[in-house]
């Protein structure tokens, strides 16, 4: 398995604690950076971890400070899916019946043991396709519509 990683300075200890768990799993990390404590822009790190998501097709985690922005930013991004989750739950249904291809997280906001278990959770969870195809596609959808509106 593959998975890109990117965080702003609020969520770069977070973010080489994931990452070493992930890579203790055996799954292959492509970390977009930040790797200091010096202030960065977190819509540069979600542009850098889409771009990652969508050419290699595979999932994505974002951490910021409480992963609304750098959500929101990566939501922009044409095919990215970016769910904010703060619980398991929310977390496996995102992968279930969104089909989420990115997940961020709140530094500010969930303890280091939590935000594991939502990304291991996020990881190890399939779309589960059937009627939320439909809903999917239909996202896809409006992202065509509005890109031919705009530009
Ligand atoms: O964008 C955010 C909130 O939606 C993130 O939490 C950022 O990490 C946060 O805004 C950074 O704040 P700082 O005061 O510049 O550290």
């Amino acid at each position: 398995m593959e998975i890109a990683i990117g965080c702003d300075h609020a969520g770069v200890e977070v973010k080489w604690e994931i990452s070493a768990m992930l890579k203790e799993s055996g799954i292959t990390v492509y970390d977009c950076g930040t790797n200091t404590l010096a202030a960065v822009d977190y819509p540069d790190i979600a542009e850098q971890v889409a771009a990652e998501v969508l050419s290699r097709d595979i999932l994505g985690i974002l951490v910021c400070g409480t992963g609304i922005g750098i959500s929101i930013a990566a939501n922009k991004i044409p095919g990215i899916r970016a769910a904010v989750c703060t619980d398991i739950f929310t977390a496996e249904m995102c992968r279930k019946h969104n089909d989420a291809n990115i997940i961020a997280v709140g530094a500010r906001v969930s303890d280091i043991n939590n935000i594991k278990e939502i990304v291991s959770t996020f990881i190890k969870t399939d779309f589960e396709g059937g009627r939320h195809q439909i809903r999917v596609e239909k996202i896809k959808a409006l992202e065509n519509k509005f890109r031919k509106r705009c530009c």
